[in-house]
């Protein structure tokens, strides 16, 4: 199965482009979903308990579930944490994203992944796409969203590849500045791109 890997950096607007994909009938394997499941109490990864055995119960909600704020505070505050946190999480996401690719059906399918360079997951894909935007947007529409602190998405920025070495890898390139519907118009015209060749 031809695979497309899609990538940027937070607040680029992944989601938005994934989801005009989806909508075209493409098969889309999210690795922030994957990141959200397997730290769920009920994932057989057992990765839940590591990370509160390694961060004190308090890392926990009431509920028993990942009190996701206070750990995107302590990881992103401190480069050590991260590469704990990175090194317990990133080979569990990157074994359920292969084999949910292997499920997939279709003439091909999208790996989107925020972290694709970063985790080393380019030896999956045939093809590279970025979405695309100037680092200002992406910080002004990641506050926005998220409703986090400039600092905070800064250092997350921080923690990913520069917009020049993922453009430097990009087999495409979409431009989200503009809105969603220039994104869509240029992923229908890739869409056609890509199925000529999968
Ligand atoms: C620290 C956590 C709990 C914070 O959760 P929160 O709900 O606030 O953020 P969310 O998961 O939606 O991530 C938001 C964005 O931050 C960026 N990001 C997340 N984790 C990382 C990381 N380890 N390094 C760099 N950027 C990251 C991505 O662009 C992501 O889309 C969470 O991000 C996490 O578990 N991170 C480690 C796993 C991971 O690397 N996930 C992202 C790639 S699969
Ligand atoms: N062309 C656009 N114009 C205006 N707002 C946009 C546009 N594209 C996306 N957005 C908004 O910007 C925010 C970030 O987009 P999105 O969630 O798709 O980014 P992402 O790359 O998936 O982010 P993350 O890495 O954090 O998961 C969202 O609130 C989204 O609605």
């Amino acid at each position: 199965m031809f695979i497309l890997g899609l990538t940027g950096g937070i607040g680029s607007g992944k989601s938005a482009a994934s989801n005009i994909f989806k909508a075209l009938g493409v098969a889309v394997v999210d690795a922030d979903v994957v990141a959200r499941e397997v730290v769920m109490p009920s994932s057989a990864s057992g990765a839940l308990s590591q990370i509160a055995a390694h961060f004190g119960q308090h890392i926990l909600l009431p509920d028993g579930q990942l009190n996701r704020a206070k750990l995107r505070e302590k990881v992103f505050a401190d480069v050590t944490e991260k590469q704990w946190l990175n090194n317990l999480l990133h080979p569990l996401i990157r074994q359920s994203l292969l084999s949910q690719l292997q499920a997939c059906k279709g003439e091909y399918a999208i790996l989107e992944a925020p972290l694709l360079i970063e985790n080393d997951l380019l030896s999956y894909i045939d093809k590279l796409v970025i979405v695309d935007v100037p680092e200002d947007v992406q910080l002004k529409r990641a506050m926005a969203r998220d409703n986090n602190s400039k600092a905070q998405i800064e250092s997350i920025m921080a923690a990913q590849v520069s917009r020049a070495q993922r453009l430097k890898l990009a087999d495409y390139v979409l431009d989200n500045s503009a809105d969603v519907n220039a994104l869509a118009q240029q992923v229908k015209d890739l869409h056609q791109v890509i199925l000529s060749q999968a």
